[in-house]
């Protein structure tokens, strides 16, 4: 069964005004039961609207902190954004710098940085071979009859210094600008040359490096004798100028226990031969 509320609270409400039941005890217990009901229901009012602006202030409070939260969070992914895009810029700038520091401006050949990297490459491989070699030398003598000749590691790496002739007067014939050019064409000319062979730099003004790792000295010399004619023959065009040039060439092949100093002095001494035997050659140092 359902109870009206309001109907009931008005009929009490009648009841208690009629001045023929003002004195009735039940009349008088019906308005204390009523204080209390008023009193209990005022209380249970303010209870609930306290409730509910509790409610609303946990709900406001909930919904600033997640908004400080997303706030918080979207900072936070815009500053990985930017951290990141600085990070890869950071990454992208070490390797134009890496690759400036190792490549000739003019030329765009390997520089002579990157020159000495790819020898004390050569060398380290080079060096381990020569370790296996004598490894071996020293097994297979243990079986070798007494009085027969012992085997030397062979040459494996060649180097070359590679020398423009008579560059001063091509700048003084010509002016530098064209001089600069001729020094990129011969260096893209000699690039071609070596391509498949070994490696190219400038090792600095009119000088070029040339590596040749696995090359015996003999082979090494058919490649370079193959350049230096190359480059005798080829004119290069240049501001409708013909200009003819000439290199000189000093090869050295790497020998036991030859380091890179000595095998890059051993090609200068070359290098300075050839220049005194007239130029436009190759000299074995
Ligand atoms: N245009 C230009 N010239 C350069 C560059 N680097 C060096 N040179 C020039 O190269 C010339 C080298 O002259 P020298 O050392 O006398 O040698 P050379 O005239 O080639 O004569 P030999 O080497 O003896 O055959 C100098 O005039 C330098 O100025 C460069 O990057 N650009």
């Amino acid at each position: 069964m359902t109870t009206d509320f309001t109907e009931l609270e008005k009929t009490i409400q009648d009841i208690l005004a009629k001045p023929e039941y003002q004195d009735h005890p039940a009349s008088v217990a019906l308005s204390k039961l009523w204080a209390v009901n008023q009193d209990q229901w005022n209380r249970m009012d303010r209870l609930t609207r306290l409730s509910d602006s509790y409610q609303d202030m946990m709900l406001q409070r909930e919904k600033s902190l997640s908004e400080r939260f997303d706030k918080h969070l979207r900072q936070l992914e815009k500053m990985t954004r930017i951290s990141d895009r600085y990070q890869r810029s950071l990454r992208q700038l070490n390797i134009e710098l890496e690759k400036t520091s190792l490549i000739d401006p003019l030329t765009e050949l390997p520089n002579r940085r990157m020159m000495m990297r790819r020898l004390s490459q050569a060398f380290d491989y080079q060096q381990e071979e020569d370790q296996q070699e004598e490894d071996q030398q020293q097994e297979d003598s243990q079986d070798r009859p007494q009085g027969q000749a012992e085997n030397h590691p062979v040459e494996h790496l060649a180097v070359a210094m590679v020398d423009v002739d008579y560059f001063k007067k091509v700048n003084d014939e010509f002016g530098h600008q064209v001089g600069d050019d001729v020094l990129i064409a011969i260096g893209k000319l000699m690039e071609k040359e070596i391509e498949g062979h070994g490696v190219i730099g400038r090792w600095g003004g009119e000088e070029f490096l040339v590596i040749l790792p696995g090359y015996k000295i003999a082979d090494a010399a058919i490649v370079m004798e193959a350049l230096r004619s190359n480059v005798n023959a080829y004119s290069f065009q240049v501001d409708e100028k013909t200009v003819s040039t000439s290199v000189s060439i000093g090869l050295a092949g790497y020998q036991d226990k030859d380091s890179m100093d000595s095998l890059l002095s051993k090609a200068d001494n070359a290098l300075y031969l050839a220049k005194s035997k007239g130029r436009n050659s190759v000299v074995i140092g």
